[in-house]
């Protein structure tokens, strides 16, 4: 089976090359400069070039908060761009994956966010990755797109790496505590997109295509991960350090985040019979990577 990912290099594109290898399929990694986003006459040329079986589409503008300045550009990638590849999908007659986040959500709920929810996003970034989510729907019925939220991994930018990288040089850090969500781990999403990959190719049902959750089981807020991620650093033989939680109000930065972006994953466990590891446990293995040491068996 060939599968075309979009975003190489980012986190997720990196975590389904190493395992779609371990699993035999063939993974065709595509991004700039062939192909951009932000220029939807960039896309067909390779993307049907490439002959895949299936589409995931990872790449995305992620800066949040640069995208409060940047909102066209990230439109243009967040919307238009996953719009077009979902026209792509359509004309090659097979099934798009596509990632979205928790952020389309306001974050006004008091429990979990199940999937018939109405979105009601409160930053750009999170108008223009509702946007794309639209556009795909609106281009084919073949598609599933994939919330997810709090990505991190060994690999690129994230909240792990830039914790660890802070406690290098200071003893205590302030962390918004205010926030509550879900940690996912981008070699968990790798593992769901190629089992969702390889069900859509082999099976038309409706029923599998739509709108899914996709995060790590359990929820915490950025101060509870913060606390886990230098734990289980200390595990290893790393620095103390301390995390003071603080307010959002105290933090501030130029988009806004839902206070609540906590994502029910039942419907998922439903219709694909697949739940992601609770998130301490992938949390455990992104350490073991990033320091090269596991952490103590417990007596
Ligand atoms: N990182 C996070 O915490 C979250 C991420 N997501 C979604 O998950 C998906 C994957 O996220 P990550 O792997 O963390 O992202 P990442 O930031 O690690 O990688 C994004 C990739 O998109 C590529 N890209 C950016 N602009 C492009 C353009 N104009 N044309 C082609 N490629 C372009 C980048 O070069 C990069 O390879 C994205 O769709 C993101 O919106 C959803 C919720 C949370």
């Amino acid at each position: 089976m060939r599968i075309v990912v979009t975003g190489k290099e980012g986190q997720v594109d990196t975590a389904a090359q190493a395992l779609g290898e371990s699993l035999g399929l063939e993974i065709i990694r595509v991004g700039r400069p062939e192909i951009d986003l932000s220029k939807p006459e960039t896309l067909s040329g390779p993307m049907k070039a490439a002959r895949p079986d299936v589409i995931i589409s990872s790449a995305a503008y992620t800066a949040v908060d640069k995208a409060e300045s940047e909102a066209a550009l990230a439109q243009a990638i967040n919307g238009e761009g996953p719009g077009e590849l979902a026209k792509i999908a359509a004309e090659l007659n097979i099934p798009l994956l596509h990632l979205s986040t928790d952020y389309v959500f306001s974050g006004d709920k008091d429990g979990v966010y199940s999937e018939g929810d109405a979105p009601g996003p409160v930053s750009v970034y999170g108008m223009t990755k509702l946007s794309g989510e639209t556009q795909i729907a609106a281009a084919t019925p073949n598609h599933v797109i994939l919330r997810t939220a709090w990505v991190y991994s060994p690999y690129g930018n994230n909240f792990v790496k830039t914790m660890l990288r802070l406690g290098e040089t200071r003893d205590e850090l302030n962390v918004v505590a205010d926030q509550r969500g879900c940690p996912t781990y981008a070699l968990e999403i790798a593992r769901a997109l190629l089992l969702i990959a390889q069900k859509l190719v082999a099976d038309p049902d409706p029923a599998l295509r739509g709108i899914f959750h996709l995060t790590g089981q359990g929820e915490t807020t950025w101060a509870g991960f913060a606390e886990a991620i230098f734990e289980g650093s200390a595990l290893r033989g790393g620095k103390a350090v301390r995390v003071n939680p603080i307010p959002t109000e105290a933090y501030p930065t130029p988009a806004k985040r839902p206070a609540n972006s906590r994502l029910s994953g039942e419907k998922l466990a439903e219709v694909y019979n697949l739940r992601l590891d609770p998130w301490r446990v992938s949390l455990d293995d992104c350490l073991t990577r990033l320091t090269g040491v596991a952490a103590p068996v417990k007596e």
